[in-house]
């Protein structure tokens, strides 16, 4: 990896172009992680999208914007695909003829699309990483998981590696895995703020009022968190630890039993990762 002193904080600092094509959502929350993690630089991200509004917020961020796809190829070493994975085979396509293969890396973080679709629209020999993240990057507690493609080597990985862990947790699996990551982590925030959003509903029925009903529903999932990845305990003894005989949280937990609580979960985890399979079929 090319590093630098970094004057900002973070240890390292990565003297590489980054590219994003497509600056949506995970973009911007890649982006902003990345920069204010110190390892890269703003002015060393180049970001294109085809909707002005998306560039005007992109300029915000202080990234170099352009409307062309392929000015990020021509300028970037590491070329994020950062759009919606149907149009992905369409802008792969489009920047192909202007790839180099031997120094360049594209990552791509769509969810479903196999690495061999991306690497059949790229030229013979292209690196190739594809990742799932999660948008708790914005907040440096991203969780990430990465396979590598069939030409990618040692110094790829741990360039995606050291860029998705100063935004959060990053492990590497079989690419077999990845759909089951994006049921659960890559998808996962949605559920938590679904949750956070009825845990707070449920104090405001019960009179609270709804900025502390939604405050405390959030801390209390931040540090259950916590204490799953901090202690080492198993979740269920940590459950266990809350509920005192005949006391308030075996009531309530005897009330998610019923109504199928953990079936619901697993159900949903399913249903994106049966839904992740099929847009990498239909791409
Ligand atoms: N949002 C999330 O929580 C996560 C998203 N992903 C993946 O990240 C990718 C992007 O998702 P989001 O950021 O949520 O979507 P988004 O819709 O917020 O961003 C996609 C961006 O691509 C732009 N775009 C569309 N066509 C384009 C083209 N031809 N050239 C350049 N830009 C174009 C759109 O204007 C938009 O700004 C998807 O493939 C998704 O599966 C992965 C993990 C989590
Ligand atoms: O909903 C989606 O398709 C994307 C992929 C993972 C999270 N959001």
């Amino acid at each position: 990896m090319d590093v630098a002193t970094n004057t900002k904080g973070a240890e390292e600092q990565i003297n590489k172009m980054v590219g994003f094509i497509g600056g949506g959502r995970m973009a911007q929350a890649m982006a902003k992680g990345f920069i204010s993690s110190g390892l890269v630089r703003a002015k060393n991200i180049l970001v294109s999208d085809n909707s002005e509004e998306m560039l005007h917020i992109l300029e915000d961020i202080g990234v170099n914007t352009t409307t062309s796809n392929k000015e990020v190829v021509q300028k970037s070493d590491l070329i994020v695909i950062a759009v919606k994975p149907n149009v992905v085979g369409k802008v792969l396509k489009e920047v192909a003829s202007l790839v180099v293969p031997e120094k360049q890396l594209f990552v791509s973080i769509a969810a479903g699309v196999t690495i061999k679709s991306i690497e059949q629209n790229l030229p013979a020999g292209t690196h190739v990483v594809r990742v799932m993240p999660n948008t708790p990057a914005l907040v440096q507690a991203g969780a990430a998981v990465m396979a590598s493609g069939s030409n990618a080597v040692l110094e790829d990985t741990a360039l995606v590696q050291a860029l998705l862990r100063t935004v959060g947790i990053c492990e590497e699996s079989s690419e077999s895995l990845l759909d089951a990551v994006t049921g659960v982590s890559g998808s996962g925030p949605a559920y938590a703020f679904a949750a956070i959003e009825s845990l707070s509903d449920g104090g405001v029925k019960m009179g609270l009022p709804r900025d502390l009903a939604t405050k405390l529903a959030a801390q209390t999932l931040l540090g259950a968190a916590k204490m799953v990845l901090e202690t080492g305990k198993h979740p269920g003894q940590l459950k266990d630890e809350v509920c005192s005989p005949s006391g308030t949280t075996i009531a309530a937990m005897h009330v998610l039993e019923k109504k199928g609580f953990r079936g619901i979960l697993m159900d949903a985890v399913e249903a994106a990762t049966l839904r992740a399979k099929e847009l990498g079929a239909s791409n």
